[in-house]
């Protein structure tokens, strides 16, 4: 009777783990399938890594190196830079060096083995293939080479070195520079040349290219060898050149990362922040857009890295030691360029972000567009979007907002402003080769995340005067909303791999929560759009796919 009642009883208990374990696996499903919230299409194959390893999307390429015939290469002038002389580096401070950047070969997992950044990447909506890619759809391609007169078939950028205005024979012999045997074999590229290389009419990088990870790895590490001032623009910036003829952008820390806007400050007196910079270029990945060109933030020693190299006399001659002990310089710019506002080191360590450069001018110029909505840079003047609530109707009838999809990609960009409280986009610049069916650059981003307690309605006021939005964002916005990929998070993980976050935290909690908030603001915007007019979204999805179909 006993053996009996314990054999039920085993029988019972078995039946319970039984349906427990159904259960489980049935939640699970239903959970795994409201976070993907479009199928797979046959191209988007889903990578799991953030290397370059997985077949890419960009037509026509599998490796991101560009296609032969179509990328062959650029003319020298490209890495054009000042010959400087050359200092020790016995000094310099280098970081990152053991730290995996961001998107360099295989990704940090988080601590308990699960990467929320790795699963976002790997969605469908973060690998969505792009219309074939044309001829005309790259910004840069190889000068075919002249032989005696003749047209030569074979295509070849390499400095000769027989020549005598040959740039790349006086650059290589500067000391500290690398020999530049370039060819157009894209083997013999640095990756920041083959970053350029890759840049498309859609897309300033592509987020799997592991020469983006690499360019980032070296503007970390690579030693400093030219610094100089930067002109245009209002604050103290500078170019900084590496050994294989990379150049990046230099902004410093002029504040403390926490330091919140001061209330009375109008948003145009506020310090640029050089987390803003590297924060930004995170952001801009995370929300899928690839507009920012890539970001990395360093420690340098302003006596080795900065005064000791530089030949640019207007600078050097700025430096000074502050009353601590501090080595100080402020430069000479329009704004911001005095010893009441400084940029110091502790005493010589300064944080710094580095801002890979974009193709020099001369190769790819670039069309400057004033904003519709540009702020009225006055203290009493409203700007006329503040004036007339049909802003946006006579906006939508000019060009090129009337066509294409430039007001879309406004839009893309007013939601990147938004979350990190950018009020200081009064331009916006594209590649002029594209005309206006292009990507907009989102540069200068060093006036965001000042203030996490206060959300800037005003900066949203195109999407909520407009309404309307590209379909592929609003589905990525709505992907970061939720648990599984919460944009807090995202951000937080993906900024863990930049060397600064060592030292501090790149954003503090405030500032990712704030992100979470405004982006729930943003998809209130939609919905609140989606219930008052027709055709608010444009559907990018459905017009990608149809012009797949025709290219095939
Ligand atoms: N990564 C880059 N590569 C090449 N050029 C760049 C890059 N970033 C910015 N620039 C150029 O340098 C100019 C000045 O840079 P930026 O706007 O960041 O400086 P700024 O001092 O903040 O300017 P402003 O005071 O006008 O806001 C930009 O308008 C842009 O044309
Ligand atoms: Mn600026």
């Amino acid at each position: 009777m006993v053996r009996q009642g314990v054999g039920r009883l085993y029988l019972i208990l078995a039946c319970l783990s039984l349906a427990l374990h159904l259960f489980l696996v049935l939640f699970c499903l239903s959970v795994l399938q409201t976070s993907c919230l479009l199928q797979p299409t046959s191209s988007s194959s889903i990578s799991s890594s953030l290397s370059g390893a997985a077949p890419h999307d960009r037509q026509g390429s599998s490796s991101h190196k560009p296609l032969p015939g179509h990328q062959n290469g650029v003319t020298a002038r490209s890495a054009h830079i000042d010959h400087r002389d050359k200092a020790s580096f016995d000094m310099a401070v280098e970081t990152g060096k053991d730290r995996k950047l961001i998107g360099a070969g295989t990704a940090t997992k988080m601590a308990h083995g699960h990467s929320k950044l790795e699963a976002l990447f790997s969605h469908p909506l973060y690998n969505l293939p792009w219309p074939p890619l044309l001829e005309d759809d790259w910004l840069l391609k190889l000068k075919p080479k002249k032989k005696n007169g003749e047209d030569s078939k074979e295509e070849e950028w390499e400095s000769d070195k027989s020549s005598e205005d040959s740039e790349w024979q006086s650059d290589s012999k500067e000391e500290g520079y690398d020999q530049a045997n370039w060819t157009s074999s894209t083997e013999t590229h640095p990756p920041w040349l083959s970053y350029h290389l890759g840049i498309t009419r859609w897309e300033l990088y592509d987020r799997k290219d592991p020469n983006v990870a690499e360019v980032i790895q070296q503007m970390a590490t690579q030693p400093i060898l030219s610094a100089v001032q930067k002109s245009g623009g209002t604050q103290l910036k500078l170019i900084v050149s590496f050994p294989n003829y990379g150049q990046a952008l230099l902004k410093p820390m002029r504040q403390g990362r926490d330091a919140e806007t001061d209330v009375n400050l109008f948003y145009f007196s506020d310090f640029e922040r050089h987390n803003a910079e590297i924060a930004a270029f995170h952001l801009d990945r995370v929300l899928g857009f690839n507009r920012i060109p890539p970001v990395v933030g360093r420690l340098i020693n302003v006596t080795a890295e900065i005064r000791g190299i530089t030949t640019d006399h207007k600078l050097s001659r700025t430096f000074y030691t502050s009353p601590v002990g501090n080595v100080c310089f402020h430069g000479q710019c329009e704004y911001y360029c005095t010893t009441e506002s400084p940029v110091c080191g502790r005493p010589q360590v300064l944080e710094v972000s580095l801002a890979s450069m974009l193709p020099d001018l001369s190769l790819a110029p670039r069309r400057t567009w004033r904003s519709p909505w540009r702020r009225s840079y006055s203290r009493t003047k409203l700007a006329p979007w503040e004036k007339n609530p049909d802003y946006c109707v006579k906006v939508k009838e000019t060009p090129p907002y009337s066509e294409g999809t430039r007001l879309v990609d406004f839009i893309d960009m007013v939601v990147l402003d938004f979350l990190m409280s950018n009020m200081d986009r009064h331009h916006y610049e594209t590649f002029e080769k594209f005309g206006n069916e292009t990507f907009l650059l989102h540069l200068d981003n060093g006036r965001a995340f000042g203030r996490h307690s206060v959300d800037e309605p005003s900066i949203l006021v195109p999407l909520r005067m407009c309404c309307r939005i590209r379909r592929s964002t609003l589905m990525r916005l709505r992907l970061l909303s939720l648990p599984g990929h919460r944009l807090s998070d995202v951000m937080r993980e993906s900024l863990s791999r930049d060397p600064l976050d060592t030292v501090a935290p790149l954003l503090s909690e405030p500032h990712l929560t704030a992100l979470d908030r405004r982006l729930a603001t943003v998809l209130q915007a939609v919905n609140s759009c989606m219930g008052h007019h027709d055709n608010v979204i444009h559907d990018d999805l459905e017009e990608n796919a149809a012009h797949r179909n025709i290219g095939q």
